[in-house]
């Protein structure tokens, strides 16, 4: 297991703590609205902010204000539309750049028909990055895939990430990775060992990043991936953050709830 987290480490690190959104803080729903976001969650998160002396974001494919509306009345340091968007711990909000909101738009615009002509699909556009849902058809994943490529080709800045029942468009170099490292290099993170928390190949980059930094990448769930370590589920990720929680105020690491990824 990491140093960064084995009961062994000695002296608790000083970490700062990412996760990702849908399927780690909240259960993935049928539908982008119908999230469940529980009083105890926010009131957790709400500890996770103290305990970690505001060094805590959320790394997200939705927009901020998506966040901020699902985590009322917290407001929390956040990089939304997968990157394209970020607000730092100190609540300022850095500019969007113009061409990628303008090309998010068109990549939307040209998605409209197909949606249209097939209402169990849900286009979610968003200020930076665009997600085609097929969950409520997942027959129609073939088709979602040709239109988005065919979207994409006027515009190779952007690039086509898949995520669950999900094909998105994204800048490029507009990851959760690089907002990481952003992160990194501003207070109150700067000089604390970085985790992320995620369940999704839009996670990876973030898993690397934080990797390079010292840290560690945390992967929620099966499947192949750069995170050294991995956990079972929402709930364990709930109980991680309140055990790091208490390791951050006491000097105690938690209870184990991670497995090494390589076993
Ligand atoms: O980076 P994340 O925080 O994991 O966000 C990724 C995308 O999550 C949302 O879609 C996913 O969750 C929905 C609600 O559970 C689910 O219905 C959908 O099938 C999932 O793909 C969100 O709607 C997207 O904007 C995010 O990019």
């Amino acid at each position: 297991m990491s140093n960064v987290m084995s009961p062994n480490a000695g002296a608790a690190p000083l970490l700062a703590v990412f996760t990702d959104f849908d399927g780690t803080l909240v259960e993935l729903a049928e539908t982008p609205d119908a999230v469940d976001v529980s009083s105890e969650l926010t009131d957790r998160l709400d500890r996770v902010i103290n305990d970690f002396d505001h060094a805590f974001a959320v790394l997200t494919g939705r927009e901020i204000v998506d966040i901020d509306r699902f985590l009322s009345p917290l407001q929390v340091a956040v990089a939304g539309a997968h990157g394209a968007q970020r607000r730092r711990a100190d609540g300022t909000i850095e500019a969007m750049d113009e061409d990628v909101s303008a090309t998010a738009e068109a990549i939307a615009a040209a998605l409209e028909p197909l949606v249209e002509a097939n209402p169990a699909l849900i286009l979610e556009p968003k200020d930076g990055s665009v997600a085609l849902h097929f969950r409520q058809a997942p027959e129609l994943e073939g088709v979602c895939h040709l239109a988005m490529q065919e979207a994409l080709l006027d515009h190779p800045h952007f690039t086509l990430v898949p995520g669950k029942m999900v094909l998105e468009a994204r800048a490029v170099g507009l990851d959760k990775g690089a907002a990481l490292r952003a992160f990194m290099q501003e207070e109150p993170f700067a000089g604390r060992t970085p985790i992320f928390i995620g369940d999704d190949r839009t996670d990876e980059d973030a898993f690397r990043a934080a990797q390079e930094l010292g840290g560690v990448g945390i992967k929620l769930g099966a499947g192949e991936t750069a995170a050294r370590l991995r956990i079972a589920d929402v709930a364990s990720v709930h109980a991680l953050l309140r055990g790091l929680g208490d390791m951050a105020q006491s000097g105690h690491v938690p209870e184990p709830l991670l497995t090494d990824t390589a076993h």
